[in-house]
């Protein structure tokens, strides 16, 4: 049997016979995994849980198609014991406030953050190098996929600097614009950031946005100028934006490959050298900030701290300060980025700690976690999580509903920003009404629950919540309150009911090679944005702010930005709060009764366009029948748009 390759994750990928596999089995496990899937030849033939005991392994031999043959034979089995219930726990009592630091890696998307991380842990020893090491921190198969990272990850790296041993708290946060209330959060847990930027592409409009949050947070900021292996790498040009961008001098920045480990070494004794040590409250009792958590089946919420006073041990009764709840403590430890138990975490440490919290609702990130009998003034907290973005979920079969259902609450389980609530239809029967913090988040969950739950779903058309101010007593009473968000268009109130409507708006930036200047503006006019700044930030480069409506960048604007400007157009947007809007519902009509799943909000100026676009997909997406269909568009009894779609019976 020969070994191909062990994952930190949930795969174990071999070579060999069943009588190889059995003798595997005998030998513990190099990892801390709770599900083992085994594969044998790209076919998945055997899947083991750690046992409730957690101290064996239980499954079952996978026939084709993942049926299940033969149950594992318990005498093998029960000497299969999980690598880290033999692990001493550590002692970081060693690891005094003055020789850590907790850093974050922060860039546009693909300048390289997980790729330097992966250098980092392997020069610290925490991974063996290893050519299959990519992007070791990302470990949802759909990061992998797309090449994104989705969930920020922890790992503690031990650094010995000058002869003496440090310990360095790196943060893996995401790049796309739809997760930066990832970023925020774990920054909130550093005092310094290494400010990621690809040497080719330069400053992007991400790059800014990162850096403001970071500039904002009154961290310290090291440049890394990654990628200067390759051909078109320019460090110099990009030295000279950030020091016209960010003040920043030329001679701080780092230039690096971390590709291929050029100079990265360097990186690690400036993260030493120039990061300032966690400030912690002398003499506090314990007080951490919980930036992050994860669900695990047998041990509840697995929750992410950083301690910032005091510390905490097993036994502890601890309560987070937001929800007021008490727990005891079961464990805490360090993330490396496995999961390493330890005696006790001290003040200025970063690591996890789990209690019992049955979901991730529960350890709203953000909370301020202390003892029970010693409680301590709560960290300024983090706002939850604001979906943006909309839509409707609905099982492609109905008998599919409480399988998803299933699928739906464990997914939410470890992704608290989704906000759920129950939806139904006349078509597509029961079903939810989702919140996402963005587009691409929302095609990251779904695809999340097709690949790890095999659940095939219909998403509505995506929305974004408008407001109304009510002017109807009745309504108001009936409501509650005066302003009311509306999340699913079909609830949108007349006109006459109303004071005023409001549109959720972001201020988008734009940064571009200026030859697409014209193209980019025309654009975003179509768009109904307001230019709000203008600026050269190298000889041909440009960055353009502009106040968008959210709804008219929601669907396709990334896209569109990006075709025309060959991809070289980057994009990020912040929320800018609300603004009035004379906006429209808008009702398709088919054979004159209306389809309450495809009501449309638009704004009164687009309707006409907007209707017309919704019927014509309509017209060449229905299968065609018998006799003739009229699609029409409606703004209340007035029509806007028609397509009639012929019968087959016509024309014989
Ligand atoms: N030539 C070269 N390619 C690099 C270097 N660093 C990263 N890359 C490549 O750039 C791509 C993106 O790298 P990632 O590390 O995934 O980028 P990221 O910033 O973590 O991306 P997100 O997780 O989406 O935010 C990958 O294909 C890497 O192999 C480098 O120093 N040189």
């Amino acid at each position: 049997m020969s070994y191909i390759e062990l994952h930190w994750m949930y795969e174990v990928f071999f070579i060999g016979s069943l009588d190889g596999l059995w003798r595997m089995l005998t030998v513990p496990p190099r990892h801390t995994a709770r599900c083992l899937h085994l594969w044998m030849w790209k076919h998945p033939v055997c899947t083991l849980h750690r046992h409730l005991s957690g101290r064996r392994w239980t499954g079952g031999i996978l026939g084709g198609r993942g049926r299940l043959l033969q149950t594992l034979y318990p005498a093998y089995l029960s000497q299969v014991t999980p690598y880290s219930s033999k692990k001493e726990r550590i002692d970081m009592s060693e690891y005094n406030v003055e020789y850590i630091r907790n850093f974050s890696i922060i860039a546009h998307v693909d300048h390289g953050k997980s790729t330097l991380a992966d250098r980092l842990l392997e020069i610290t020893g925490c991974i063996p190098k290893a050519a299959s090491n990519k992007q070791v921190l990302d470990k949802l198969q759909v990061e992998r996929e797309r090449g994104i990272t989705v969930k920020a990850q922890t790992a503690s790296l031990f650094y010995t600097y000058q002869g003496k041993k440090y310990l360095l708290n790196l943060i893996d946060t995401p790049g796309h614009v739809d997760f930066s209330y990832e970023v925020s959060r774990s920054l909130s847990a550093c005092q310094g950031v290494l400010l990621v930027v690809d040497a080719n592409e330069g400053i992007q409009a991400q790059t800014v946005a990162n850096f403001y949050l970071a500039f904002e947070a009154q961290l310290s900021i090291i440049p890394v100028i990654n990628k200067i292996d390759l051909k078109n790498a320019d460090p110099e040009r990009v030295e000279k934006q950030i020091e016209k961008m960010f003040d920043i001098p030329a001679s701080d920045c780092i230039r690096i490959s971390a590709k291929l480990g050029t100079n990265v070494e360097r990186v690690l004794e400036e993260v030493v050298t120039r990061l300032p040590p966690p400030k912690i409250e002398e003499g506090s009792p314990f007080k951490a900030l919980l930036f992050d958590s994860t669900f695990d089946h047998y041990r509840g919420v697995i929750a992410s701290v950083a301690l910032f006073g005091g510390e905490v041990c097993k036994g502890n009764k601890i309560v987070l300060a937001h929800s007021g709840k008490c727990y005891e403590v079961n464990e805490v430890g360090i993330l490396t980025p496995e999961e390493v138990p330890a005696e006790k975490l001290y003040a200025g440490q970063v690591g996890y700690l789990t209690a019992g919290m049955k979901d991730v609702q529960e350890a709203q990130i953000g909370d301020t976690v202390h003892l029970l009998k010693q409680p301590v003034e709560p960290l300024p907290g983090f706002k939850p999580a604001k979906p943006m973005v909309f839509a409707g979920m609905f099982p492609v079969d109905q008998s599919e509903y409480s399988n998803l259902k299933g699928a739906l609450e464990k997914l939410t389980l470890n992704d608290s920003s989704v906000s759920v609530s129950r939806d139904s239809s006349a078509a597509l029967g029961a079903g939810w009404r989702l919140g996402f913090l963005g587009l691409l988040h929302l095609e990251v969950f779904n695809q999340r629950l097709e690949q790890e739950y095999n659940a095939s779903v219909i998403m509505t058309s995506p929305t974004v919540p408008y407001k109304a101010v009510l002017s109807s007593p009745k309504l108001i009473k009936e409501y509650g309150e005066e302003e009311i968000t509306i999340v699913n268009p079909s609830e949108f109130p007349d006109k006459s009911l109303v004071k005023e409507y409001l549109e959720p708006m972001i201020l988008g930036t734009i940064i571009s090679p200026d030859e697409y200047l014209s193209k980019i503006m025309s654009l975003c006019q179509t768009r109904r944005a307001e230019q709000k700044s203008f600026l050269y930030i190298d000889e041909h480069r440009i960055m353009m702010k502009y106040l968008f409506p959210l709804n008219e960048v929601v669907v396709d604007f990334y896209d569109n930005l990006k075709s025309l400007s060959s991809g070289y157009a980057s994009f990020d947007y912040e929320d800018a709060g609300y603004q009035a809007a004379d906006l429209v519902k808008m009702d398709i009509l088919l054979n004159g009764r209306a389809v309450e799943e495809l009501v449309t909000i638009a704004h009164r100026e687009k309707a006409y366009g907007v209707g017309k676009a919704i019927c014509e997909r309509l017209r060449d997406a229905i299968p065609r029948q018998l006799f003739e269909i009229a699609v029409q568009a409606s703004i209340g009894s007035r029509v806007i748009a028609r397509e009639t779609m012929e019968g087959t019976s016509q024309g014989r």
